[in-house]
């Protein structure tokens, strides 16, 4: 494949922070030692333990080209995201003698890059780091804009930091051996992007569902594009959540509420498709959302395989999840919902009646 074959989605550049460029296409892991560059001496590469044979072959090429590489594997998805794994790094990066000039590598889905970067983010204040993710959800959202983070026990990415990449690749080819339930999670993303902000997105899903649930499909290429562009343009605008951003949370709020309390079980694009139901309902009951754009989540969603429902005897726990939600402030409980297709904005302390009326309607 020739290079220009490769897409190049910049990211930044306008709002204080320094530009990058998300790379999508295949065979592309090449492009990783010049995006490390000449200053680095020594380069971390954190995978999972799922990537073991990825990450000791990045860890060789980047041996071959002078560099002191150290592979440093981590659990498997959300086990991955906790102090102990960061502080199992932080060890790792000490005893190599990691310098302000090296780099950190995140191989894998949204758990290690969220990792990785929540490493290099910590590590000496801050060094350079590269995502390169392995799943859609990590091409599409996860690896793209700078949010960096773990979990605690009391709840999902609580801790972290806005550190973005020096670059990210996606190599679509990384897609081939990812189980369907972990490739259909990451659809709930790009479905979100879809309702968003991009609609095309929806009638290409919409077109062909099936085909959608596989990197064979037809749209592949297009869809994660898509979606990458959504990320980027939001981010490049508004990178540390001061307002626009948070449109990039459309579902979550319900979502991570779930997650948490699923002990981080659930895949997080199966508890962001509840969400969203969740939060179309909100937007419908609110007067804000017409009925057919609501019902329109339910249908695309369900096309796919991703879940509508969650357990209705949960909602107390759930609504006292939510009450740390980033997007709170004080008392106040905030939602993103639509004003119709592709117009997001914020709900604003919902009457209390609303939100439980919103939730039976996702309760199995
Ligand atoms: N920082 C952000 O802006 C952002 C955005 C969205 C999601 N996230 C986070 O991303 C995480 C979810 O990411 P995810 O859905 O990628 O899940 P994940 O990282 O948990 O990966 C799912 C599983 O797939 C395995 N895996 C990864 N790539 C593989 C491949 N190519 N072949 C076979 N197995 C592979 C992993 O080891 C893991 O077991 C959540 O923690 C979520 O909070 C962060
Ligand atoms: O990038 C963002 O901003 C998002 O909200 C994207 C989400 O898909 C992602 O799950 C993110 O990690 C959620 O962030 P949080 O601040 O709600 O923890
Ligand atoms: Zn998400």
């Amino acid at each position: 494949m020739t290079d220009q074959s490769v897409t190049r989605i910049q990211v930044g550049g306008s709002a204080g922070h320094d530009p990058y460029e998300v790379l999508v296409g295949r065979q592309l892991l090449g492009e990783l030692p010049t995006l490390v560059g000449p200053r680095a001496r020594r380069v971390a590469v954190i995978h999972p333990e799922a990537l073991a044979d990825t990450g000791e072959a990045l860890r060789q090429d980047l041996a071959d080209q002078g560099y002191e590489a150290i592979a440093v594997q981590v659990p498997n998805a959300e086990e991955a995201k906790t102090a102990e794994v960061a502080a199992y790094c932080w060890k790792a990066l000490g005893q190599t003698g990691f310098t302000r000039t090296d780099v950190i590598v995140g191989v894998g889905g949204g758990a290690t890059t969220d990792l990785a970067g929540f490493v290099a983010a910590t590590w000496l204040r801050g060094v350079r780091w590269i995502a390169v993710p392995t799943t859609v959800l990590a091409m599409v959202d996860a690896a793209v804009g700078g949010k960096t983070g773990i979990n605690t026990a009391e709840g999902k990415n609580l801790v972290g930091a806005f550190h973005p990449p020096a670059g990210v690749i996606c190599d679509l080819a990384a897609l081939d051996s990812l189980g369907v339930h972990d490739y259909v999670s990451g659809l709930a993303e790009i479905i979100k992007a879809g309702f968003i902000a991009d609609p095309v997105i929806l009638d290409l899903v919409e077109a062909d569902p099936g085909a959608a649930r596989t990197p064979a499909g037809p749209h592949t290429a297009e869809l994660i594009e898509r979606s990458i562009r959504v990320k980027a343009e939001v981010v490049s605008g508004d990178l540390k959540e001061a307002g626009l951003r948070e449109i990039l949370n459309y579902g979550h709020t319900l979502a991570h509420a779930i997650e948490k309390n699923e002990r981080y079980k659930w895949r997080h694009g199966a508890a962001v498709s509840v969400g969203m139901v969740f939060a179309a309902e909100l937007g419908r009951l609110a007067g804000r959302l017409d009925d057919e754009t609501a019902d329109r989540h339910r249908a695309v969603l369900e096309s796919v395989g991703l879940p509508l429902t969650y357990r209705g005897d949960q909602w107390p726990k759930l609504l006292q999840t939510m009450k740390v939600d980033k997007k709170s402030r004080g008392d106040l409980l905030r939602f993103i919902v639509l004003d119709g297709l592709a117009k997001p904005t914020v709900l604003e302390g919902p009457d209390p009646a609303v939100l439980l009326a919103a939730y039976g309607e996702v309760s199995a």
